[in-house]
């Protein structure tokens, strides 16, 4: 892979963020972005980035051996790089994950049934790749602590039990991450998650069950 191969990776991801920040998803520096690249190490959001507006030098490189490579202007990985770096040790497949905060994602946090959020039978979660009809499909729930590495761990514990049935994982009255095989089809998961969402939202409104 040459440089201008990593540098392209950078800018979809930039693309990305505008995109989500113009929805309302990323506002102020909310939310994260990283991409792995063939050798294992992947791209991430520098920490405290506004998204609206990032430039290829706002993001950090990390190794897997958890190196991290020195950014030109010192700055520091995402403070949620533990849960990426999770994603990436459970899920070989996936290339891409981005994590967004919306009003929606926080709301419907609250309708988790324990640990999981039961999803309606909607035809995008053909798209999350689940092919059923009427399917019976939860997303993860986990808390939210305030030490991002105890947020990671407990997904590493529970995904290496029970595997998600959707590339989607939603961090109570925080935010949701999604992951997969590249950054365009994180951007597309992320939109489907985020319709999926305003869906339940405005079902929850009108008194649907
Ligand atoms: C706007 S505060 C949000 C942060 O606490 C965090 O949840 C987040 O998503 C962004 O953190 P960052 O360190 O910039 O990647
Ligand atoms: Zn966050």
């Amino acid at each position: 892979m040459n440089s201008s191969t990593l540098t392209d990776a950078r800018l979809e991801l930039i693309a990305a963020a505008r995109h989500f920040y113009q929805q309302g998803w990323m506002v102020g520096t909310a939310g994260n972005l990283s991409v792995r690249l063939p050798d294992g190490s992947f791209w991430i959001t520098a920490s405290g980035k506004s998204k609206g507006e990032l430039a290829p030098s706002d993001f950090v490189r990390i190794y897997p051996d958890g190196r991290v490579e020195k950014a030109a202007d010192n700055s520091k990985p995402s403070a949620e790089t533990a849960i990426h770096q999770a994603i990436y040790n459970l899920f070989p497949e996936a290339a891409s994950c981005y994590h967004i905060h919306s009003v929606e994602a926080n709301l419907v946090s609250h309708f988790a049934q324990a640990d999981v959020l039961p999803l309606p039978p909607l035809e995008m979660l053909k798209g999350l790749g689940v092919w059923e009809e009427n399917p019976n499909c939860v997303m993860p729930v986990f808390a939210n602590h305030l030490q991002v590495k105890r947020i990671a761990d407990e997904i590493k514990e529970r995904f290496s039990v029970t595997p998600p049935q959707v590339p989607a994982l939603l961090i109570r009255n925080h935010g949701v991450t999604v992951w997969a095989p590249s950054p365009t089809e994180a951007r597309n998961y992320i939109e489907l998650v985020e319709y999926i969402f305003r869906y339940m939202v405005a079902a929850h409104r009108v008194g649907m069950r």
